[in-house]
């Protein structure tokens, strides 16, 4: 049986809790320290709520970041340097250059692994293979109901309130975009990781009163030729915000732990 330990109690990780692949135990869920006595109610001994990674005496077969970017930057060097492998879903924690040096060295040094979970998006594999061609352009567009925006830095571009039509709020590079819009926009790291990079990716980001689905349209080209990818996401419905298949990507890592 793999153990895994959970950072983050909110809604990816409530889904992933409720899908865990047979194989798969959870060991341990770093949360808030009101979330603690919920975990304890909810799976008696079986999971150990823990402050912080460090605070666990025993290896986890996987560690699986579902909590922000700022868990990212508050443990992601130290799991590393332990040694364990640790999966993230706020891949826009690295568009913070010194803390993506940081995990990076971490890494080397404590021989862990670092897996970019796939997230919201599809079609990384074929971004990737097109990048051995040289890419030459990459656009990634998010569209989203103003529910999904709320709360985020949109707030202080449009009135999302007020919009009657699908309208582009937000143009610029992927590092931007990660960094404003910590809990929308990792996706546009993911592919700049996967592709031109942090500064040359560009994003757009738009508000559709008409929608309830989270749609991300990716735009490459280069070498290999051209290719236009629109998927058009369920949110998941305890956050507007992020999409189901975000928490399915975070299943799957799972499920290849179990077949390993
Ligand atoms: N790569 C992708 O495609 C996507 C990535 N995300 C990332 O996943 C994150 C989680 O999404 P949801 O579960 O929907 O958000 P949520 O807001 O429902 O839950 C986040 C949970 O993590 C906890 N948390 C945050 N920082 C923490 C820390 N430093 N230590 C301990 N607990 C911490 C919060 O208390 C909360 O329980 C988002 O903030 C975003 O960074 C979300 C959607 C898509
Ligand atoms: O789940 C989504 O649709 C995308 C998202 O929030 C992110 O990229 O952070």
């Amino acid at each position: 049986m793999k153990k895994i330990m959970l950072i983050g109690y909110g809604a990816m990780a409530q889904a992933v809790i409720e899908r865990l692949p047979a194989g798969v135990a959870l060991g341990w869920i770093v949360a808030r320290e009101p979330h603690h006595a919920h975990i304890r109610n909810r799976f008696g001994g079986r999971v150990t709520p823990l402050r912080s990674p460090q605070a666990c005496e025993a290896a986890p077969d996987l560690v699986l970041e579902c909590a922000s970017q700022q868990a990212v930057a508050e443990y992601g060097a130290d799991v590393l340097a332990r040694g364990w492998h640790l999966a993230v879903i706020s891949t826009g924690a690295l568009a913070d250059a010194a803390l993506e040096q940081r995990i990076e060295a971490a890494r080397r040094k404590g021989g862990g692994r670092l897996t970019l979970l796939s997230g919201a998006l599809a079609g990384m594999d074929g971004l990737a293979a097109a990048k051995e061609g040289g890419l030459e352009r990459v656009t990634y567009r998010s569209r989203k109901s103003p529910a999904s925006w709320r709360g985020s830095y949109a707030e202080t571009l449009i009135d999302l309130g007020g919009v009657q039509d699908a309208q582009i709020f937000f143009e610029g590079s992927a590092r931007e975009a990660a960094r404003l819009f910590p809990a929308n926009a990792n996706v546009a790291a993911t592919v700049a990781l996967g592709g031109v990079g942090m500064d040359d990716t560009r994003v757009q980001l738009m508000v559709d009163p008409q929608t309830k689905r989270n749609t991300h349209t990716l735009h490459v080209e280069g070498g290999f030729g051209e290719f236009h990818l629109e998927l058009s996401g369920l949110p998941l419905a305890s956050n507007p915000k992020t999409s189901a298949l975000a928490a399915l990507s975070a299943v799957r890592a799972c499920r290849e732990l179990a077949q390993q």
